[in-house]
């Protein structure tokens, strides 16, 4: 592979909202480049996990070089393509950082939505230079007039800027080839430099260990190098580095503003982080790369087998997907409910179920899970501030000096018709207003402030069901905030179920504890004694269920006659279930642990 001068190379990405066609439009880029013959072209070649096609959403950046002839010479155009979802946020931030151009990409007849402004936001905020795209130009519902109109309101885009294309059918894919060339600069940096590196991605193969994904800022790799990681301070030799085209494709080395990979026999990806800094080995190597940030786990559940025999089972597959999935996380813990299991840590709810999809595809094991939760903070009595990633953690209130809770900003886009129904859904859930504004005359942006344990339950499907499916949103964590949080504990037959408490608004625990006693009285089967259902705040209890129990007519064989006999039996019958109750133990069904993680509305 022959040497590149920086000025025919362009790095860039594709950033959109969900759906709004940026796979199809990557597809396309790759098949007029010639990267991938149309025969090779399997559709959107780039989502290849078994999960995204099924979901059809883009969960992992990648990166893929395409040469392109324009004008007489030969670009080198990295496509880097970045995850839609908020989740991912920290990773679309990172694939930004490689980039000097994006392609902003919206749909001809969604127009703008809430990812379109967070992604288009994130970009010029890192300097990128906008190729603004109307997509799908070819739908009959396109309504272009008013897409332009609505870019240029929120986004202060120049409609004679916009160039209009259609991913499914290829019109407009050679105008914006030639804009990406003519308007994204050429990637600064200089190849006789001290090696600095960063690494946006990564991914582990089973024969090969982690591939790394990086762009060089600096400096140049090539094979055979010692290098270092320096967030772990880890010193690796460079096996095999190369470009993705869009097969592994080895070469020697990889100069200042390029894309490419490297192999180092690295046997976990523990040891490399998105957005850590590669340099050369030894005391003489570069400084960091700015804008670091470990991945923030915001939520929070416990997985258990439901045989407990399959703990080691569960164990192998978690480990196997960490190895894969460094943003996810998880320890052993333990539950008098449920026995041995794992408490797990997330980016986001999207992700919780990303993950949980993937242990029932790739393992057999039948899982419980119990109801997510956030990360919350708690300030002590002594002054201390510590974190609380499950229920059972949370301290004795008296030793509680302040309980916080994550707060978000969500943005959140309709037709103006439904701001009524959204306004009332994120006041319901304690929403701050922050500002309202109209994008076009039909559609409004609203903004709130919400505790993020109140957006993860059920904000997405509820915003959809009150906008009949037009609403989108995003959001961003903007810090904690102190607030009246309790733990709600759920009581059986006495007995607290570890894996049942939740922590939740006191001023929310009598409805939501009343929910949860309802539900499980419908769950547990009889006994032959009385159980009861209770949901407590520390020592008060605030709610109360029984669920009768299994009757035996004890008086069957008694004809007539007389009513003491009766009686004495049933005084016997009475005695005989108190002792039961005593050391009778609750079966709870499994069944009952997924019914409270339906906490939000009744
Ligand atoms: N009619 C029409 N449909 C298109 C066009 N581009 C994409 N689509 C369709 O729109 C849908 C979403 O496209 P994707 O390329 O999967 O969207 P995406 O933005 O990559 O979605 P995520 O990966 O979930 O972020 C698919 O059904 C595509 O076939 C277009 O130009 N015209």
């Amino acid at each position: 592979m022959p040497e590149i001068a920086n000025k025919f190379i362009r790095n860039f990405c594709i950033i959109a909202h969900i759906d709004h066609g940026k796979s199809t439009l990557a597809d396309r880029l790759l098949e007029f480049t010639g990267t991938v013959t149309r025969r090779e072209m399997k559709e959107q070649l780039l989502d290849d996990m078994q999960l995204e096609r099924d979901r059809g959403i883009t969960i992992k950046a990648r990166a893929v070089r395409m040469m392109y002839m324009y004008e007489g010479n030969e670009y080198e155009m990295n496509l880097i393509d970045t995850p839609g979802h908020v989740d991912f946020h920290y990773e679309v931030s990172r694939s930004l950082a490689c980039c000097e151009g994006a392609i902003l990409v919206v749909d001809a007849a969604q127009g703008v939505e809430a990812q379109t402004l967070a992604n288009a936001f994130a970009a010029m905020n890192s300097n990128l230079t906008i190729v603004p795209i109307i997509n799908k130009i070819d739908l009959v519902n396109a309504r272009i007039e008013e897409v332009l109109l609505e870019m240029e309101q929120t986004l202060a885009i120049d409609s004679s800027e916009v160039l209009k294309v259609s991913a499914k059918t290829g019109v407009g894919i050679e105008g914006l080839c030639a804009a990406l060339i003519q308007r994204i600069p050429e990637p600064k940096g200089d190849p006789e430099a001290i090696l600095q590196a960063m690494v946006f991605d990564s991914h582990y193969d089973d024969y090969r260990g982690a591939i790394t994904y990086i762009r060089v800022i600096n400096g140049r790799l090539s094979r055979g190098m010692k290098i270092r990681f320096l967030r772990t301070n880890s010193t690796h030799e460079i096996l095999e580095l190369g470009q993705f085209t869009p097969q592994r494709t080895a070469c020697n080395v990889l100069l200042a503003g390029e894309v490419g990979y490297i192999i180092c026999n690295i046997k976990s990806l523990k040891l490399v982080h998105i957005g850590d800094t590669v340099t050369i080995a030894g005391d003489n190597g570069a400084p960091a790369l700015e804008g670091y940030k470990p991945p923030k786990r915001m939520v929070y559940c416990g997985l258990y087998p439901s045989d407990g025999q399959e703990f080691t089972e569960l164990r192998d597959a978690l480990e196997k997907l960490a190895m894969n999935d460094p943003s996810f996380e998880f320890e052993p813990e333990t539950s008098d409910a449920l026995g041995f299991g794992f408490r797990c840590g997330f980016l986001g709810l999207l992700h919780m179920e990303i993950v949980q999809q993937r242990l029932e595809q790739e393992s057999n094991i039948d899982l419980i899970q119990t109801a997510p939760n956030v990360t919350y903070e708690i300030l002590n009595k002594n002054g201390e501030t510590f974190q609380i990633h499950k229920p059972q953690d949370v301290p004795d209130s008296g030793q509680i000096e302040e309980f916080r809770q994550p707060i978000v900003r969500v943005n959140l886009i309709q037709p103006a018709e439904f701001i009524g129904n959204v306004m009332k859904l994120c006041q319901d859930r304690r929403g701050v207003l922050v500002r309202q504004e109209y994008l076009s005359p039909q559609r409004t942006m609203i903004v709130y402030d919400i505790p993020l344990a109140e957006v993860i339950y059920d904000l997405h499907d509820k915003l959809k069901s009150a906008t009949r499916g037009y609403g989108t949103m995003d959001y961003e964590v903007i810090g904690y905030q102190p607030a009246d949080l309790v733990k709600l504990d759920i009581l059986v037959n006495a007995v607290r179920v570890d894996a049942l408490s939740v922590i939740c608004h006191r001023y929310d625990a009598e409805r939501r504890g009343r929910g949860v006693c309802k539900r499980l009285k419908d769950e547990i089967d009889r006994h032959m004694f009385e159980v009861a259902i209770q949901a407590a705040i520390g020592g008060r209890i605030i709610a109360r269920e029984s669920k009768p129990a299994m009757r035996k007519n004890v008086t069957a064989k008694c004809y007539g006659g007389d009513i003491s006999r009766k009686k004495k039996l049933w005084a016997k019958q009475k005695e005989g279930k108190k002792r039961m109750k005593a050391i009778g133990q609750v079966e709870i069904p499994q069944k009952a642990f997924l019914a409270v993680l339906d906490t939000g509305e009744e």
